[in-house]
């Protein structure tokens, strides 16, 4: 006899920088959600489908849940993200508690707790064992976080190295209920390839820029069109704008003589055009908005309303 078919909603959630957003590219097989160095890479929710033998998994990657501190963290764009952050726990079947191995802090014990709450049954994701020399030292630290808390299961993995990640998918699957595939096989992310688009374009920004960009950095795709009307395959023409929050900041992702923003251009178009497969004709604007991080209209208007 074969086995049932499992399809379910897994919440993704953890500190940020825990490598939520790598694992969630892993299991899915592609690129669907943004990856960098720095905290807070991801303000979305974001669904990315795996499709596995045997099940499908419908992965929402949150933003981390933090603890309301500091003067950033009062300002609209954290209150929206902490919103996103629990607003996904419903409905969902599952979820995996992704943490760092070989470190717990209160931010780690702050997203199991709001799991409790929500009574969804959890996996914890030890990640980046990779970075751990002595694997002996994993077990104790295995033990300490498991102790008094209810986990359905407890996986070690390297998201980055795929290792560890086949269980993982047997533990889930086996949480999630009987039913057939909602998505199609090939189908690996509900998003649209214009807002894709924008993402992999504010990858490319935190990558080059790292500590030199501004928090409050956006983009926006401001056209998005499919041009067939040449001899060769399609073109998608993609114009974009990174909006910041004063000129000096503008003058950053510029560059001496747009050197920077060419680069990074260049980068974000190489990566559409692999995950779209076809060739992307990229252009972008540096615009000047004062305050809209503070602003959720504004936030709004930019799709920052889940
Ligand atoms: N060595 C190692 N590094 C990893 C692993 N998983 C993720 N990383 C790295 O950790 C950093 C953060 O990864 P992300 O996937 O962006 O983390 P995130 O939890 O989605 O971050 P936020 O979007 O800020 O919440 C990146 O530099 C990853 O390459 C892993 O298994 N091993």
């Amino acid at each position: 006899m074969t086995s049932p078919h499992r399809a379910g909603q897994v919440a993704v959630i953890g500190r940020p920088n825990v490598g939520k957003s790598t694992l969630v590219n892993a299991l899915v097989g592609a690129k669907v959600s943004i990856v960098s160095n720095r905290p807070q890479t991801t303000r979305h929710r974001l669904l990315g489908i795996a499709t596995v033998p045997g099940g499908q998994l419908l992965l929402v990657d949150t933003p981390g849940i933090h603890r309301e501190q500091g003067r950033q963290s009062s300002t609209a764009m954290h209150r929206m993200m902490n919103r996103a952050a629990r607003g996904a726990l419903e409905g969902v079947d599952a979820a995996l508690l992704v943490v760092e191995a070989g470190r717990w802090d209160e931010e780690d014990s702050l997203a199991h707790d709001a799991l409790r709450e929500a009574g969804v049954p959890v996996v914890l994701v030890v990640n980046q064992v990779d970075r751990i020399r002595d694997k002996a030292a994993l077990l104790p630290y295995l033990q300490q976080a498991s102790a008094g808390r209810a986990f359905a299961a407890v996986h070690p993995v390297s998201a980055l190295k795929r290792k560890g990640l086949e269980d993982l998918v047997a533990s889930l699957l086996a949480l999630l209920p009987e039913q057939p595939a909602p998505y199609g096989e090939d189908e690996i992310t509900d998003k649209s390839q214009r807002f894709l688009a924008g993402e992999l374009l504010r990858e490319q920004l935190m990558r080059q820029l790292g500590n030199e960009l501004p928090y409050a950095t956006t983009v926006e795709i401001e056209s998005f069109t499919e041009d067939t009307s040449g001899r060769s395959d399609m073109l998608l023409r993609i114009g974009a704008v990174i909006w910041v929050e004063r000129d000096g900041q503008k003058a950053i992702v510029i560059g001496k003589g747009g050197s920077r923003l060419r680069e990074i251009a260049s980068k974000a178009r190489l990566q559409m055009e692999r995950l779209f497969d076809c060739k992307v004709f990229l252009e972008t604007w540096v615009r000047v908005r004062a305050g809209w991080s503070d602003d959720e209209a504004a936030l709004r208007t930019l799709g920052y309303d889940q």
